[in-house]
């Protein structure tokens, strides 16, 4: 336990910190297992681009996902830079991901 924890004691907003932490960690697991299955997607797109002769990245495609994506963020009260921020990272792991796919295929 923290300093802090300690501090608070047998106290209710103690209470409330470690509920408020467990449904984070629920969250937090929750997106590991949701990225697990976007990944096992783009996997497949990439296995498929390497077998179709198409490029990695599809930045016409990423353009329109991060609009869409600006604006579910504006609508649920999260930060659109952010939202972008977050996909543009995972699409660039992606990307990485397709380079390695079609280098193996010997594209
Ligand atoms: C998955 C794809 O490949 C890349 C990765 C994307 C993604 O992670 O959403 C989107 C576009 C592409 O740059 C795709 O073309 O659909």
């Amino acid at each position: 336990m923290s300093e802090a924890e300690t501090r608070l004691g047998d106290s209710e907003a103690l209470n409330e910190l470690k509920a408020l932490r467990s449904s984070i960690d629920n969250i937090d697991a929750a997106l590991v297992h949701m990225l697990a299955e976007r990944f096992k997607c783009t996997q497949k797109v990439g296995v498929l681009k390497a077998t179709n002769d198409l490029p990695p990245a599809d930045p016409a495609r990423e353009k329109i996902q991060i609009e869409r994506l600006r604006q579910l963020a504006s609508d649920a009260h999260l930060d659109p830079d952010f939202a972008e921020k977050f996909l543009n990272f995972i699409v660039r792991e992606v990307i990485r991901h397709h380079e390695a796919i079609a280098a193996e295929a010997g594209n």
